[in-house]
């Protein structure tokens, strides 16, 4: 049950990064969505850090991993994982039926490795590897992926979002994480601690991640739209957001279409009830458009500016924008190294990269409480504490 961005975080959903991360080459890292290759070991290290950060606050943690591990003990999810990793139109139907067979058969805590590392020509099973019926095993370099990795799976956020007492499974709008959600769909599925949780939004839908879903209020979503996120995926979020009483306002978000603002929680997130931090760049320039229920259809007003939209949808004379007063070479920086993608651990209690120095100090100004932990490897992605988790449970707001 999540009603709000705010409210204490009860449990929380990460993703320790693993053996993908291993797989990021100089060659691949760009289409990976990667900005370089990082020391792994260090990665986690701060990962663990920010988990530590967590529980010390009382928050339950959940590792993707270890719930997709117990997951797998199912048959049913471990066909959803299958077939969702083994590309006949990549491998020819001999590869993989053959492929999809081994991994039907193989541990689940192996079959979770493959799901998440991915798998290369190389690392075949002997049987497979050796058929020499495969014109496809003897044309493929060793290296190439036979099963592509996931090294996005850490941005926990954008795979599946709560809202209300409902998960959403998400749509990924490119093809390196595609996959993922094939994974938090059998998790949610499947996993005895989810069992009857029932889902918003549908399957094979249009593109929305979980970067871009705010949850400004109970009953007020923003959805940033930009390069991931179509106006097609916020209408038709909105519309089954409706359907299922979770919302009554959604404020779709234009956002600029580049990499530094892939979602609308890179340049803002809720750092208290009526507060955000706000890339400076967009703070005056940020408008909405508003939809709302009205009967079987729908309404849409504006575009407006985003903080009069959301006020006037949240019930507030004002929302505050914690203005963090930088030059804007400097919040430019910080604005890349997610400054602005805060997790709260409740009202005004916010984990941040400790490297954004200044916006830090800021909302330390504006009497909101920092809690600051690494991410020069983490930060490799380009995704904050916000993008790394995925919360699964907060105390409602009142
Ligand atoms: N919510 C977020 O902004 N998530 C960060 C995702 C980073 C990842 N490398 C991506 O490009 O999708």
């Amino acid at each position: 049950m999540v009603d709000s961005e705010v409210g204490a975080l009860r449990t929380v959903m990460l993703h320790r990064p693993g053996a993908e991360l291993q797989r990021l080459t100089p060659r691949n890292n760009d289409q990976l969505l990667f900005d370089g290759v990082p020391w792994v070991s260090r990665a986690q290290e701060e990962h663990d850090a920010f988990a530590e950060v967590l529980r010390g606050r009382g928050v339950e943690v959940l590792l993707l991993a270890e719930v997709l591990t117990e997951a797998l003990a199912v048959d049913a999810a471990r066909a959803v994982g299958v077939a969702a990793a083994v590309d006949a139109l990549r491998l020819g139907h001999g590869l993989a039926d053959a492929l999809s067979a081994h991994l039907l058969d193989v541990s689940p805590a192996e079959l979770a490795d493959v799901l998440t590392a991915g798998m290369t020509f190389d690392e075949l099973p002997v049987a497979e590897r050796t058929a020499g019926v495969s014109l496809v095993r003897r044309m493929h370099h060793g290296s190439d992926f036979v099963v592509d990795p996931l090294p996005n799976l850490m941005f926990t956020r954008d795979s599946s979002v709560w809202v209300g007492d409902r998960v959403a499974i998400t749509s990924l709008a490119l093809p390196a994480r595609r996959r993922e959600t094939s994974l938090t769909d059998l998790i949610y599925a499947h996993h005895p601690r989810f069992a009857g949780t029932a889902r918003a939004y549908g399957h094979a839908q249009a593109p929305v991640e979980g970067g871009d879903v705010l949850l400004l209020a109970p009953g007020v979503l923003a959805i940033g739209v930009g390069e991931r996120t179509t106006p097609a995926g916020a209408e038709s979020f909105a519309r089954s957001a409706f359907a299922d009483g979770l919302a009554h306002t959604v404020l779709a978000v234009p956002i600029a279409q580049e990499r530094a603002s892939m979602h609308l929680d890179t340049v803002c997130t809720m750092v208290d009830r009526d507060a955000v931090v706000m890339y400076p760049a967009i703070q005056d320039t940020l408008s909405a458009f508003t939809i709302r229920a009205d009967g079987d259809h729908v309404t849409v007003a504006g575009p407006a500016p985003f903080v009069e939209a959301a006020a006037d949808a949240m019930g507030i004379d004002k929302l505050r924008v914690i203005d963090t007063g930088l030059d804007p070479v400097t919040a430019e920086r910080e604005q890349w190294d997610d400054g602005n993608n805060t997790l709260a651990v409740a009202p005004g209690v916010v984990v941040a990269y400790e490297r954004n120095v200044r916006t830090n100090a800021r909302l330390e100004d504006a009497g909101i409480e920092v809690l600051p932990i690494a991410g020069s490897e983490l930060g490799s992605g380009r995704g904050g504490p916000r993008c790394m988790s995925c919360p699964v449970s907060r105390d409602p707001l009142d």
